[in-house]
């Protein structure tokens, strides 16, 4: 069973605003309303490609009961514990370029952090967990190292998406996928990467300290896959972009939705690239359909 833990959720507002002029009255042509999170949606991209999961993490308030409604309206199931305070909104302003804030979400007791251990210490041996987002500033600062020591301890497989310290913590621990985008990748090791061969370069260096598979994603130019066997880049097919929100997400889903079906890595790698994209090309997350439609644009070929 594919677990994925949240522990910031958010109702993702996303507004489209034809001209954004800072400081003035702007009024937005199109909204939507989302729950987000990056596991909520690895949950949420899992559940369309028809691959179980649940959606672990804290959760509260109105914005709170708005995420697990839309989640059992799609049957993606659950088991947030509840923080009291809400969680949070997050703005993601489409004028042009994409625009973010996030916000810092509610104030999450020890208590409920133990909670949450305790829940992960339930996980049965070979169950996936796949830890993604932020860490809120109530938690404690190695939260995701405690839980990868619990993975660890229980044969548990653990996928990280995340970004600077969190990911950091990570390092040299035996992560079955790292997804750093290329940006993160270069946070990690104080560097700039920008093409292909600087992603595999440092992806190698995550393999070599105990990752089994690394995905960095790239954006328009898609991803690249680097194990210890060898390295592989997928191209992005054409379209487009609507709201990239998401789009990272829905590689870890695509991936780890492939490998549940025995198919192999590169296979897998396509299928990420494929719901990455449909993601970049829609207004929500992708569906089977749209997944399987770009499929046979993307090729995989082999780096050294
Ligand atoms: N312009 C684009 N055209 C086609 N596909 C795209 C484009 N931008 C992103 N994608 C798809 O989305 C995937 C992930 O993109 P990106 O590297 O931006 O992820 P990310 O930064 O982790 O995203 P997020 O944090 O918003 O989920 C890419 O590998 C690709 O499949
Ligand atoms: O603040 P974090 O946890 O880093 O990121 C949260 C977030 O931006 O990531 C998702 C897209 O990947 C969105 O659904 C959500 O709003």
């Amino acid at each position: 069973m594919i677990y994925t833990c949240t522990l910031n959720p958010s109702i993702d507002y996303i507004m489209h605003v034809n001209q954004f002029e800072p400081g003035g009255l702007n009024r937005a042509e199109k909204t939507f309303y989302y729950p987000g999170g990056k596991g909520i949606n690895v949950s949420r991209v899992l559940n369309q490609l028809s691959t179980p999961s649940t959606a672990l993490g804290f959760a509260g308030g109105f914005t709170g009961q708005f995420i697990r409604s839309f989640l059992d309206e799609e049957g993606v199931s659950h088991q947030f514990i509840e923080t009291g305070e809400p969680s949070r909104i997050n703005v993601k302003m489409k004028s042009g370029d994409e625009t973010e804030i996030n916000g810092p979400g509610p104030a999450i007791t020890s208590d409920q952090q133990t909670e949450l251990l305790s829940s992960i210490e339930k996980l049965s041996p070979n169950d996936t967990l796949v830890i993604a987002g932020s860490v809120p500033a109530s938690l404690d600062k190695d939260i995701y190292l405690k839980i990868a020591s619990i993975c660890k301890e229980k044969n548990i497989s653990l996928v990280a998406d995340t970004s600077g310290a969190a990911l950091k913590q990570l390092i040299g621990l035996p992560v079955m996928l790292l997804k750093p985008n290329h940006h993160e990748l270069g946070q990690l090791f104080e560097t700039t990467v920008t093409t292909k061969d600087d992603a595999v370069f440092y992806a190698k260096k995550l393999v070599e300290q105990g990752a089994e598979n690394v995905i960095v994603s790239m954006g328009s130019d898609g991803a690249v896959l680097v194990t210890s066997q060898y390295a592989l880049h997928a191209n992005v097919p054409q379209g487009q972009v609507k709201n990239s929100v998401g789009a990272g997400d829905s590689v870890v889903a695509g991936f780890l939705a492939a490998l549940s079906t025995g198919k192999n890595l590169e296979t897998a790698l396509r299928y990420g690239v494929a719901a990455g994209s449909a993601t970049a090309f829609n207004d929500d997350l992708c569906n089977q359909k749209e997944v399987d439609g770009l499929l046979q644009d993307i090729v995989v070929t082999g780096l050294n």
